[in-house]
């Protein structure tokens, strides 16, 4: 691993729901200027006929090994990097479990339920010496960097003001069965943790990436936030980041109780204001727009007919192992341990605690 000779990324996948087909899916679509061949080599499910069922329907021409338990995913000597497709309060052990077989490991957000578990996480893969990463894959869509350098470098809305980011899904508790690992507390429920974290992450990529705040040392912004707690756990999350440093304040709401809007993004400056708009999810932007006075413009994301998107992360990470890099620079691990260390203090706040916070 990590020589230029590698052309092809062989994956083994662990849990067959709905986020491991979506990643699936867009890995193997063709693509005539990949930068790397991904490959799906094995599957891990509770179930053989399900991993079968898996394969069938979203990586039909891979032919991937099907296993029933993730250990053999594990252990696969054809398998370079696990993927960790499962509800939350499974990530630090399937992680782990990829890491001490020595296998490079992309795991979904959040990478844990804590940042204590995440720094547990970090220690091992940099024991191990492999490549760990928090699939926040909003980092990696195009539209970000070209944010950054709008906002950063061009400076095109100047000072900013404020910035409100919103994440809502219209699925109510109520509407879901006991059993969705968006309601049940035991598989990590919650809104701020499933889709909150994207506004935080938000937040980040257009704030705490800002020169100014760099320069002051990055200071922690002031915090404030509330739940509305529902079965235990939170259905609705606001909260409230002031960057004095920088004299910008970010509002970030996220819930599962109402559908909220396209242009989920609005980001406030002297001389005018970006929106930023996605079809379906805050996590997958769309377009933006720059609404300044003298400039006006729409850029939209450009990406493969039929893909969500997830390529982009896949070939980011592809690239740090053919440069025999073990952590990435656009999600690097310090920040999935400060964005996870805000949602526990979140938590803290307003007295929500899973069975993982416990010593
Ligand atoms: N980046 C993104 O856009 C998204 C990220 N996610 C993240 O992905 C993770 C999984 O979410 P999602 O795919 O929606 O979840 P699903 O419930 O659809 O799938 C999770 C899979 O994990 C496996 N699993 C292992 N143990 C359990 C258990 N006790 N209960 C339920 N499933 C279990 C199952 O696979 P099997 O039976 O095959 O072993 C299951 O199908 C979450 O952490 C979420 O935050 C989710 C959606 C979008
Ligand atoms: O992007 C997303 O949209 C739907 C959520 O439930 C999911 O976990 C999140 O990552």
């Amino acid at each position: 691993m990590g020589s230029k000779e590698l052309l092809s990324l062989r994956w083994g996948i662990v849990g067959c729901g709905l986020i491991s087909s979506w990643f699936v899916a867009d890995l193997v679509l063709p693509r005539a200027a990949a930068p790397t061949n991904h490959v799906i080599k094995a599957l891990g499910s509770s179930s053989v006929l399900k991993g079968h069922n898996f394969a069938k329907t979203h990586c039909p021409s891979h032919h991937p090994s099907i296993y029933a338990s993730y250990e053999e995913v594990y252990n696969d000597p054809e398998v370079d990097i696990v993927y960790i497709g499962t509800p939350h309060v499974f990530h630090l052990e399937n992680a782990l479990g990829a890491i001490k077989a020595g296998k490079h490991v992309l795991v979904e957000k959040p990478m844990t339920m804590n940042a204590r578990d995440a720094e547990i996480l970090i220690a091992t893969a940099k024991e191990k010496g492999v490549f760990l990463m928090e699939a926040l894959w909003t980092r990696f869509n195009p539209l970000v960097a070209h944010l950054q350098r709008l906002l950063h470098q061009e400076r095109i809305l100047g000072p900013l003001h404020r910035v409100s980011i919103d994440f809502s899904l219209h699925m109510p508790f109520s509407s879901l069965p006991t059993t969705s690992r968006a309601v049940d507390p035991s598989l990590g429920a919650g809104a701020l943790l499933d889709i909150g974290i994207y506004t935080l992450t938000w937040a980040a990529l257009i704030l705490d990436s800002h020169p100014d705040h760099i320069a002051a040392g990055s200071p922690t912004p002031w915090m404030a936030s509330t739940m509305s707690l529902n079965n235990g756990v939170d259905e609705t999350t606001a909260i409230l980041l002031n960057y004095k440093d920088i004299g910008c304040q970010a509002i970030c709401t996220s819930t599962y109780g109402s559908p909220g809007k396209k242009e989920f993004c609005r980001i406030e400056g002297e001389k005018g204001e970006i929106v930023i708009g996605a079809t379906i999810a805050a996590s997958n932007p769309g377009w933006l727009e720059v609404k300044v006075s003298g400039r006006e413009e729409r850029i939209d994301v450009k990406r493969m007919e039929g893909a969500k998107g997830f390529y982009f992360e896949a070939d980011a990470v592809a690239e740090d192992l053919r440069a025999g890099r073990l952590e990435n620079d656009v999600c690097p691990l310090g920040e999935s341990v400060r964005i996870i260390g805000l949602m526990d203090m979140v938590r803290k706040i307003n007295g929500l605690r899973y069975p993982q916070d416990e010593d």
